[in-house]
């Protein structure tokens, strides 16, 4: 009969043997529970009290700089994204490298006429209201800035990027990826043929939505000069619960931000015509989310 030892056997150097009994994984740790999100009512409450502060520092004539703050606390990830060092200047004479960042990165024979209509980059039409969205974009004193790089990004019909890290449980569709762009023409003119994008939720209080909206980025004419803001839908009943169009402190800003539904640019048979500008600089200037 063998022999079965009562200490496992220990090898010829005399180390202990790895014990050879296995030991049961402890149960795993139930994830800690994610603290409440915020209620409506709160994050609606916060964004009165900013939008108070605001006006009062306007009629005392010391407003905020221009553009969001970009600690504004009922959009609560601004509070963590944001640069806490000052820029660093940078001399192109010492590095010539950095000279790169001043150049043009495009050329203007990448952009085709296909890149600006969003109902026609795949083999079939995407769902939802087909829409024309135009406008100018101009320079503090009303020029048009001629050969710029607009570009749009968007959700589909139903409120659904076509990106991985979109979680919203509405459907993708096959002929639409909600990105576009053109080059701005020698009034100044931008025009996108698209659908107008569904309103969705966000996780950053409980029952947040989304306003319909599409995003545009301006190119400038160097990398280092890109603009980002989002373009809005008039009459929409979202706005007011909205913490990133709250953002925008001054009421006229905000205004500003919302399209206008114009008859004469809607085709007939086929598409709903929205105009909006976008002025770069200066007192009319649309609010911009990044590139400061
Ligand atoms: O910063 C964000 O988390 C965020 C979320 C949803 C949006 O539509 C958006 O434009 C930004």
């Amino acid at each position: 009969m063998a022999l079965t030892p009562s200490t496992p056997p220990t090898p010829s150097d005399g180390a202990p043997a790895p014990a050879s009994v296995s030991v049961a994984a402890p149960p795993p740790r139930p994830a800690p529970a994610a603290p409440p999100l915020p209620t409506q009512a709160e994050i609606s409450r916060e964004i009165a009290a900013r939008h108070t502060a605001a006006e009062r520092d306007r009629a005392a004539g010391t407003p905020a700089p221009d553009h969001p703050a970009r600690d504004f606390t009922p959009y609560r990830s601004s509070t963590a994204r944001h640069p806490r060092h000052p820029p660093v200047e940078i001399d192109h004479l010492a590095d010539p490298e950095a000279v790169e960042l001043g150049g043009p990165v495009f050329g203007v024979t990448d952009v085709t006429d296909l890149d600006a209509d969003l109902t026609r980059q795949h083999t079939g039409e995407p769902l939802g209201e087909r829409i024309t969205v135009t406008g100018r974009v101009l320079d503090r004193t009303g020029r048009p800035v001629r050969g710029q790089l607009v570009e749009i990004w968007q959700a589909n019909a139903a409120g659904r990027y076509a990106h991985r890290r979109d979680r919203h449980p509405a459907p993708l569709d096959p002929h639409f990826t909600g990105v576009g762009r053109c080059l701005t023409d020698a009034a100044g003119r931008y025009a996108f043929t698209t659908v107008k994008p569904g309103a969705y939720p966000w996780r950053n209080h409980h029952n947040a939505w989304r306003p319909a909206h599409i995003h545009f980025s301006l190119f400038g004419s160097a990398f280092t000069q890109r603009l980002i803001t989002q373009m809005y839908f008039p009459g929409d009943p979202l706005f007011p619960y909205d913490p990133i169009l709250a953002s925008v402190t001054d009421p006229t800003a905000r205004a500003r931000l919302v399209a206008t539904y114009d008859h004469e640019l809607t085709v007939p048979e086929r598409s709903l015509g929205y105009r909006w500008d976008v002025v770069l600089d200066g007192p009319s200037a649309t609010w911009i989310e990044e590139g400061r």
